[in-house]
């Protein structure tokens, strides 16, 4: 694939954060990643080495202590309409249904839902296996058909830029795998910049284009890894040889070689 241009850029970024001591947690120090155009690109790390930090920072829900964070070549300076954002936990509005729920950015961004929009919901909805449960309340599904409805909700907006944390924790192994295939599909259909963040290895080999490994907190760059298995990955690439080379490789990065500052 040919190299595209990087729309994403984190210069120097660190983060801070007070604590109750007032020493100061640093969650991220020195972090520089060049994030390409409609790149699928995972992040792997340790717990608490700074994973979701980096995507608030994206967002413009938090900005960096120093170093700046810029997309299309301007720094995040607040949050933006054009990205979407799934994070650990469905953050769905309990008095909606879920169906109101997936349209509800459109509610949000332009004061109405269209016939159209809603149609896409329906689809979106199909897609995520919970046509039959369109018309209920959130609360009356499980966490992992919650989480698929705040997917579905993101991809309605069709974002340029996609931030998902974690997205699948919360889903047994085999709807797990069944929609890291969706979204592979989904963004190979429509292409977007997904910035995925996960702690399963296999999941991050499979959807990436590239992988930045990150070390323990405060969270540096250990190394980013080029994917380079042939694109549309299938089961099939679960068995592929450089898919366990790719993993182990990996594998070692987070659990053996400790950071040199
Ligand atoms: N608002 C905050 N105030 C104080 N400390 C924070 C805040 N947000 C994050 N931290 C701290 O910053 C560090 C990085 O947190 P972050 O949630 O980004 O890590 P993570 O890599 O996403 O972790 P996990 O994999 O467990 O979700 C942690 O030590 C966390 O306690």
């Amino acid at each position: 694939m040919p190299e595209l241009p990087s729309i994403i850029r984190f210069d120097g970024v660190s983060q801070t954060f007070a604590d109750p001591s007032g020493a100061g947690v640093t969650a991220l120090s020195g972090l520089d990643i060049d994030i390409r155009k409609n790149e699928f690109l995972a992040v792997l790390g340790p717990s608490g080495c700074g994973k979701s930090t980096l995507l608030r920072q994206i967002a413009g829900l938090l900005l960096p202590t120093s170093g700046t964070v810029s997309i299309y070549g301007r720094t995040v300076s607040e949050p933006r309409d054009e990205i979407g954002m799934v994070f650990q936990k469905p953050t769905l509005l309990p008095w909606y249904t879920v169906r109101d729920n997936v349209t509800f950015p459109m509610r949000h961004k332009y004061g109405r839902v269209t016939a159209e929009d809603r149609t896409r919901a329906d689809a979106l909805l199909a897609m995520m296996g919970l046509t039959e449960f369109a018309a209920r309340l959130p609360e009356t599904l499980s966490g992992g058909m919650q989480q698929r409805v705040a997917i579905a909700r993101a991809l309605l907006l069709d974002p340029d830029i996609l931030l998902m944390d974690e997205p699948f924790s919360a889903l047994d192994a085999l709807t797990r795998d069944e929609m890291s295939f969706e979204l592979l599909r989904i963004w190979q259909e429509r292409p977007k910049t997904v910035i995925f963040i996960t702690h399963s290895i296999p999941e991050a080999v499979l959807l990436a284009d590239r992988i930045v490994v990150m070390s323990s907190r405060p969270g540096r760059v250990r190394e980013v890894i080029d994917v380079d298995l042939p694109r549309p990955r299938t089961m099939q690439s679960f068995s592929e040889p450089r898919f366990s080379e790719l993993a182990n490789h990996i594998r070692e990065q987070l659990f053996t070689r400790p950071m040199v500052a």
